[in-house]
């Protein structure tokens, strides 16, 4: 099965949602343009990290309205990036899951808060995984620093998925963590990754872009620069089952030993 993808790596305006909103659809309409089965989009697209007005700004009714209309419009999955979730007093940092039907099948809110970046001062952590279904296949989406934690990942895969989404406000000064991490989680899963990070600058941080899509042998089958765009690539989830044939980790892992 052959799936065309779009990371849309949007320089997302700190505290905006209006104008993010815009920029969202502006790049949905373009990547559509070229034919599409997948939308990705970054963590915290609609408010970017102005963690504290998020008690105002955060409306992920208003995100999911916005989502469901493109997905059916333009006949596409929309793996939702995150955004603020409010539940009572309590702010998740959530990534809404839409089918090309409009249906929205998955909610997955962050497991792993980034104390560097005050997320535990301001949101509460997730507890439930990333794993969702379309087109009868297994897919996974995780959130950012959720990606240092091998387990996490590994959880999802033993579970069936072929295909990792990440979204992402990963700083320019770790680029090199973002890579290496990203690269280790393809080959030590043998799945696809397909990561999509913001560009532009907020007032406490240059943002990294470099969006990748990797195969499961580790490849980086497409990557992006710095700035505003468009990522795209076509993924064969047939390579999965031919990697994992090549190299049987899943049938060799020792799980009595760890
Ligand atoms: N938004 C995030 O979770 C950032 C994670 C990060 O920068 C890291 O180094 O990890």
């Amino acid at each position: 099965m052959k799936l065309n993808i779009s990371c849309l790596q949007m320089d997302i305006t700190f505290g905006d949602p209006q104008a993010n909103f815009e920029t969202a659809n502006r790049m949905i309409m373009d990547a559509c343009l070229s034919g599409t089965d997948i939308i990705v989009l970054p963590e915290l697209w609609t408010t970017g990290y102005d963690l504290q007005n998020l008690p105002q700004l955060a409306n992920i009714q208003e995100a999911i309205s916005f989502l469901q209309e493109a997905a059916v419009k333009n006949d596409i999955h929309i793996i939702g990036g995150s955004v603020a979730n409010q539940n009572g007093q309590d702010i998740y940092n959530s990534m809404p899951i839409l089918a090309k039907d409009g249906q929205l099948i998955h909610t997955y809110s962050k497991l792993h808060l980034f104390k560097l970046m005050d997320e535990h001062l301001y949101l509460k952590d997730g507890h439930d995984t990333g794993l969702f279904s379309l087109e009868d296949r297994t897919f996974a989406g995780v959130i950012c620093y959720d990606i240092r934690f091998p387990e996490w990942i590994r959880r999802h895969v033993l579970e069936g998925a072929e295909v990792l989404f990440v979204s992402a406000e990963w700083p320019l000064k770790r680029l090199d963590h973002w890579r290496a991490l990203l690269i280790a989680r393809a080959i030590e899963n043998q799945c696809f990754i397909v990561a999509c990070n913001r560009s532009g600058s907020d007032p406490n941080n240059q943002f990294a872009g470099h969006s990748m899509i990797i195969d499961p042998w580790g490849h980086v089958i497409a990557e992006a620069d710095l700035g505003e765009q468009i990522l795209q690539a076509e993924i064969d989830l047939d390579q999965v089952q031919q990697v994992r044939k090549t190299i049987p980790i899943f049938l060799d892992r020792k799980p009595d030993f760890y």
